[in-house]
């Protein structure tokens, strides 16, 4: 029997004011993978994420959590299965960033709590920012914290929206070596990223979202090639195997 999906989109259609965000999109995260959102800006990645988790009420489809219809489960359900990093990094009270990434951990003791808070951001290299308060650190910083936050929930499914956005070349690519090690050790990975050459290292898969809509999804080269690069990213690209992994080499169409 074919393993039940952690996360699947089954015709999934939703509205933001007037404006149709998704149209019929049908996207699946299983264990063990990374999933790649990608697309332009206002392409409906957010929407998508925002709807997985139950934030983008749906005008048509459904959304499932391990096969289970995200309608029929408790909000506390539903934190207990997913992990959720918004793309939106403002942090209201602030806090050391240990206790910041502890909130990840609601249902623990505040000891366990804590103490996953701290191997949390040792994870994404933030071990030296633990006792920093969140309003006095950088904009990638804080970023970290806020990954290290969702890391700290040990849901099965890993939502992350524009995880990398504003982090230097080697903290990008530790992250996503840490969300990718996740997903070695079993957990599901979706993640929104504009970086075609780090979704084509890191993913299983990469889905193509233009207007709302899916336009591709496969392999990350397949998905991403030059009829996709060209008609929705306006690119001119092509992949070079590279020693470490594929590169794309792109100019404006
Ligand atoms: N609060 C809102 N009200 C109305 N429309 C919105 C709102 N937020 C986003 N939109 C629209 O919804 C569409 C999808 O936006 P979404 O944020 O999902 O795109 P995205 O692919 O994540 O974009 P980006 O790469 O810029 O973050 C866009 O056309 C955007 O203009």
């Amino acid at each position: 029997m074919a393993a039940v999906n952690l996360l699947s989109l089954e015709k999934v259609s939703a509205r933001l004011g007037k404006q149709a965000v998704l149209s019929g999109v049908d996207l699946t995260v299983g264990a063990g993978e990374v999933v790649a959102l990608c697309g332009p800006n206002g392409a409906g990645k957010s929407s998508a994420i925002r709807a997985a988790v139950g934030l983008a009420p749906l005008t048509g489809g459904a959304v499932r959590l391990d096969g289970d219809d995200l309608r029929g489960l408790s909000h506390r359900q539903r934190a207990e299965r997913v992990a959720y990093l918004p793309q939106e990094r403002r942090i209201a009270w602030n806090l050391p960033a240990f206790e910041v990434a502890a909130l990840g951990a609601p249902f623990l003791s505040g000891g366990d709590a804590m103490a996953r808070a701290e191997a949390a951001l040792i994870e994404v290299g933030a071990g030296h920012l633990i006792d920093r308060g969140v309003a006095d650190m950088s904009g990638g910083e804080r970023a970290r914290v806020l990954l290290a936050r969702a890391l700290v929930v040990g849901a099965p499914l890993l939502l992350a929206d524009e995880p990398i956005a504003g982090l230097d070349p080697d903290a990008q690519r530790l992250v996503l070596e840490r969300l990718r090690a996740r997903a070695d050790a079993g957990a599901g990975v979706l993640v929104s990223l504009h970086d075609l050459t780090l979704a084509a290292g890191f993913a299983d898969r990469v889905v193509v979202l233009d207007q709302g809509r899916v336009i591709a999804q496969g392999a990350p080269i397949e998905a991403l090639s030059p009829t996709v690069l060209r008609s929705v990213f306006g690119l001119d690209g092509e992949w070079i195997e590279a020693p470490n992994g594929p590169l794309l080499a792109a100019r404006r169409a």
